[in-house]
C-alpha cells in the first residue's frame, strides 16, 4: 500500500512475495498502529538528483500488512494486521533503500551491525593515487572511481587531510567545485569506520545545515549516492585496498546474498540494512513521516533550520542527539541570514554549545527542555565545517579569532541578526579552526567566460530572443521579479523556446517538476528568481543570463555559479540597461572589480528589426489572449455567482449583445479571430529561417556572405542563415573601457531599439 492510496474493499490484498524453495511458512499475525507499521521507502533513481517522483518529495510503502475493517458500538474501525514473514525472507522485504533518510525497519533490527567489504579486488594505489593519502574508507574509495572522480578537487586536496585529523574548517571555494564531499566524505569515512554496536539503533552523527528545500535535498541526494552504492554486501575482503579504514572491517561480519555487480548502485538489490542512512528534513514533507525517520535512527540528517526547528519543538530525542553529534555542517553558511533563519539557526546552534560556553549566552528563543539529562554537555569532539563561495575575509578572520565574543547578554553587545553575529555563536571545539580560502580573485570561476551587453530595459526581450536562438544550450535565465517571470512565460511558449518558470510563489511539487523537465531539456531555458542562484547543481547548465541585475555581488557570484561546474566550460551573460550601471559598478567593485572586466558580447544587428517583429507580435497575442482570458473569468464569476445565489441572469447578459459595458459576442469572436491571424502570422515567421543581410539563398556561393562553404563544413547555423554555429564564448569581444565622454557620444548601431 502506498501513501496516499485508498482503499476501496474492507480487506486489502497484500502483494505476493516471491519466495524461493517449496517451503512456505505460515506467517505471524500481528496488530499494529498505523504510525507502527513497517513502511519504507520507495526508491527514487539516485542520478537524477531531485526528480523521478514527479515531485513528490518522500513516498513510503508498506508490503505485508492487511487492513480489516472491524464494526464495533462506536462504529467501524481500522486495523492494521502484520504478517511476519519468516527470516529468510525478510531480506526481500528490505529491497527498499532509504531516500532521504528512510530506511527499511530491519535496519535498526538487524542482528549486528555490518561491516562492507570491497568484493572486487580494488588496487586503490594504482587506481585513485590521487585520493590514497587521505586514508579513505575502501568503500568510498571504490565508489570514487566508480563514477569517475579520479582526483580530488582543490577544496577537496585541502580540506581532507585537515577534516581526517579531526579539526575544524572554514572553507570558501568558488561554486562547482565539490564542497559538498569536502565535508561529506570526512563525515562518511567516520561513520563507515565506526559501526555501531550490533542490535543497537542508529544515533545521529552528522547534522547539515542548508538554506534551501532544493539545496538540502541536493545534497542529501549526493551523499546518499555515496553510501548507496556502498552496500553491495561481499563475501570476501579485498587484501590490495592498504588503508587503515578497511582494517577497521577485518573480523567483522560478512554481508549475505552475495550479488556480482558492476560500478552500479547495488542498494536496491542488497537486502541488507544500509551502512549510512541520510535523512533530509525539510518543508514539503508530512511530519508523520518525518517522526517515523527520525524513529527509526538516522546518522546523517541535512535540513533547513525552519523546518528542524519545527520537529525539535517535539522531540527531545533529536534534541539530545544533536547535543552530542560528532559533526555540524553549515553549507552556504551566508545564505542562511538572507533566508531569515536567524531565530532557527541560533536555537540549533545552541544546542550544539558546550555547556560552560552555553552558560554565558542568555537565551533568546527557548530551547526544547529535555526530559532526559539537558544540562549534559555535548562531545568535546564535535568537528565544525562552515562552507560557502563568498564569505568575506573579515568574517573568515573573525571566526578564526580566538577572542571571539564571549558574552551576548541582552542589552549588552546584542548581537544583531547578521550572519558574523550568528556564525561568531559557532562554538569551535578546534582553538585554531582552519580557514581555507582559494576563492578565485573578483569570484570569477576559471572556467566562466563572462560578457555584457548593454541595451535599453525595453529591449533585453530582444536580446535575450536573440541570445537563445543563436547559442542554443541549457540557458539559466536569472530574474529578480516573480512578475518579470510570469511576463517572459508566454512569450517564450509564443516563440517555441521551450522555457520554465521557477520561483517561490510556485507549488515546491512544481517547482522539483520544472527543475527535472529543464535538465531533460535539450536546449530548455529556465526563468528563475534568485531562489536558484545558491547550491543547485544542475547538469550541463550552458549559460547563465542576468536578464535583471543581481541584488548584491554574493547573489551574483552564485548566479554564475550555476554554470561552469566542476571545471566545466560555461557563460554567462550580464544585460545592462543604462539605469542600471551604476548598480553593475557598485556590485562589481565589491568584489574588487570594474566594469570594464566585463567584455561586450558581439550581436548580430542586422537580424535584430526581425527578431523584433516576432517580439511585437508575441506581446500582441499574449495581450489578445489576456483580455479574452480576463473577459471570460469575468464572465463565468458572474454566472457562478448567480447560479450559487440562484438569480436569473438578463438575457442581454447571457447573449451579451445589448450590454456596452460587457463586450459582445460579436466583439469576442472579432478578438478570436484577430488573435487567430495573428498567431497564423507569427508561426509563418517562425517556420522562415532569420537570414542575416549578405546572405543570397538563390545563390548560396554568392553575396559577400556566401554560407555553401559552410554549409559543406556542416558548421553553418541552422536558424540564423549566414553566421557560423559557434559558442557564446566565442562572439565576445575584447574588453574596451572607452572614456565617460567617449562612452555618451557612443550610439548603440544600426538598431535602435524599440525605445527609438
Ligand atoms: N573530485 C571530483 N571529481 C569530479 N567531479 C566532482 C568531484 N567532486 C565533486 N564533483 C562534482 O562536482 C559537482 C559540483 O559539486 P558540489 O555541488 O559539491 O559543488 P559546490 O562547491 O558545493 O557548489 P556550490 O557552491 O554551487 O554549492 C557535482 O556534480 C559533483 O558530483
Amino acid at each position: 500500500m502506498t501513501v496516499g492510496e485508498t482503499s476501496k474493499s474492507s480487506t486489502l490484498k497484500r502483494k505476493p512475495i516471491p519466495i524461493k524453495g517449496p517451503v512456505v511458512k505460515k506467517f505471524k499475525v500481528q496488530t499494529a498502529s498505523l504510525d507502527g507499521l513497517p513502511w519504507k521507502s520507495i526508491t527514487r533513481p539516485q542520478d537524477t538528483g531531485l526528480d523521478g517522483d514527479d515531485g513528490i518529495l518522500e513516498l513510503e510503502e508498506v508490503e505485508d500488512v492487511e487492513v480489516v475493517y472491524e464494526e464495533t458500538t462506536g462504529g467501524k474501525v481500522v486495523k492494521f494486521n502484520v504478517h511476519e514473514r519468516p527470516e529468510h525472507q525478510a531480506s526481500h522485504t528490505s529491497e527498499g533503500n532509504e531516500e532521504h533518510g528512510q530506511q527499511t525497519e530491519i535496519t535498526d533490527a538487524s542482528p549486528e551491525s555490518t561491516v562492507f567489504t570491497s568484493k572486487f579486488a580494488f588496487d586503490a594505489k594504482t587506481l585513485l593515487p590521487k585520493w590514497c593519502s587521505y586514508g579513505l574508507h575502501g568503500h568510498l574509495l571504490q565508489t570514487l572511481q566508480n563514477r569517475a572522480f579520479t582526483s580530488p578537487t582543490p577544496i577537496q586536496a585541502k580540506a581532507l587531510p585537515i577534516a581526517m585529523s579531526g579539526r575544524d574548517i572554514v572553507g570558501v571555494a568558488e561554486t562547482g567545485s565539490g564542497k559538498t564531499l569536502a565535508y561529506g566524505l570526512p563525515i562518511l569515512h567516520h561513520i563507515l569506520s565506526h559501526p555501531r554496536p550490533p542490535r543497537t539503533k542508529r544515533r545521529l552523527q552528522a547534522l547539515i545545515l542548508a538554506p534551501t528545500r532544493e539545496l538540502a535535498l541536493q545534497v542529501s541526494d549526493h551523499l546518499n549516492a555515496f553510501s548507496r552504492s556502498l552496500e553491495v554486501p561481499l563475501k570476501e575482503e579485498s587484501d590490495e585496498v592498504d588503508l587503515s579504514s578497511t582494517k577497521n572491517a577485518k573480523g567483522k561480519q560478512k554481508a549475505q546474498n552475495v550479488t556480482s555487480r558492476k560500478n552500479t548502485d547495488h542498494t536496491a538489490a542488497s537486502g541488507s540494512p544500509p551502512l549510512v542512512s541520510i535523512a533530509a528534513i525539510v518543508g514539503g514533507m508530512s511530519s508523520q513521516k518525518q517522526r517515523r525517520i527520525l524513529n527509526r535512527g538516522v546518522d546523517i540528517l541535512v535540513a533547513t533550520p525552519g523546518r528542524l526547528w519545527d520537529i525539535l519543538e517535539e522531540d527531545d530525542g533529536l534534541t539530545q542527539q544533536i547535543k552530542t553529534t560528532k559533526f555540524l555542517v553549515l553549507d552556504e553558511a551566508d545564505r542562511m541570514v538572507e533566508a531569515g533563519h536567524f531565530a532557527e539557526m541560533d536555537n540549533i546552534l545552541r544546542l550544539t554549545t558546550r555547556q560552560s560556553r552555553e552558560d554565558e549566552i542568555e537565551p533568546e528563543f527557548s530551547p526544547p527542555e529535555s526530559s532526559e539529562n539537558s544540562s549534559k554537555s555535548p562531545q568535546d569532539t564535535m568537528q565544525t565545517f562552515v562552507f560557502s563561495a563568498t564569505l568575506s575575509k573579515d568574517l573568515q578572520r573573525n571566526l578564526k579569532r580566538k577572542s571571539r565574543p564571549k558574552s551576548f547578554k541582552k542589552g549588552k553587545n546584542t548581537p544583531a541578526s547578521t550572519l558574523d553575529d550568528l556564525l561568531l555563536r559557532l562554538d569551535f571545539r578546534d582553538t585554531d579552526p582552519e580557514v581555507i580560502d582559494i576563492s578565485p580573485e573578483g569570484g570569477v570561476v576559471s572556467s566562466l567566460q563572462e560578457s555584457k551587453i548593454e541595451c535599453l530595459s525595453t529591449d533585453k526581450d530582444v536580446y535575450l530572443y536573440y541570445f537563445l536562438l543563436r547559442y542554443p544550450g541549457r540557458s539559466l535565465v536569472f530574474l529578480s521579479s516573480i512578475d518579470g517571470i510570469r511576463r517572459l512565460m508566454p512569450l517564450m511558449e509564443l516563440l517555441d523556446i521551450k522555457a520554465f518558470p521557477l520561483h517561490s510563489q510556485l507549488e515546491q511539487r512544481q517547482r522539483l517538476k520544472n527543475l527535472d523537465r529543464f535538465k531533460v531539456t535539450p536546449n530548455g531555458v529556465l526563468l528563475a528568481t534568485d531562489i536558484a542562484a545558491r547550491g543547485l547543481d544542475i547538469p550541463a547548465v550552458d549559460h547563465v543570463i542576468h536578464y535583471q541585475i543581481p541584488r548584491s555581488a554574493d547573489v551574483f557570484v552564485h548566479r554564475n555559479g550555476r554554470t561552469a561546474r566542476a571545471m566545466r566550460k560555461g557563460f554567462s551573460l550580464l544585460m545592462c540597461a543604462p539605469d542600471e550601471r551604476r548598480l553593475v559598478k557598485a556590485l562589481l567593485s565589491n568584489v574588487g572589480r570594474q566594469e570594464g572586466d566585463i567584455p561586450e558580447m558581439s550581436v548580430e544587428l542586422t537580424l535584430m528589426d526581425k527578431l523584433k517583429t516576432r517580439i511585437l507580435l508575441a506581446r500582441q497575442i499574449d495581450s489578445q489572449q489576456h483580455k479574452i482570458k480576463k473577459e471570460n473569468h469575468e464572465r463565468n464569476w458572474i454566472k457562478e455567482t448567480a447560479d450559487a445565489m440562484e438569480i436569473a441572469l438578463d438575457s442581454d447578459f447571457l447573449s451579451g449583445s445589448e450590454d456596452e459595458s460587457q463586450p459582445s459576442k460579436f466583439k469576442r469572436k472579432k478578438r478570436n479571430v484577430k488573435t487567430a491571424s495573428l498567431k497564423a502570422e507569427l508561426n509563418q515567421l517562425l517556420s522562415q529561417p532569420l537570414i542575416a543581410r549578405g546572405v543570397s539563398t538563390r545563390y548560396i556561393t554568392s553575396g559577400y556572405r556566401p554560407i555553401a562553404h559552410d554549409m559543406v563544413a556542416g558548421d553553418y547555423h541552422e536558424t540564423m542563415l549566414g553566421l557560423k554555429k559557434t559558442e557564446a564564448g566565442n562572439d565576445v569581444v575584447a574588453a574596451k573601457k572607452p572614456s565617460k565622454k567617449k562612452r555618451e557620444q557612443e550610439e548603440p548601431g544600426e538598431w535602435n531599439g524599440f525605445g527609438s
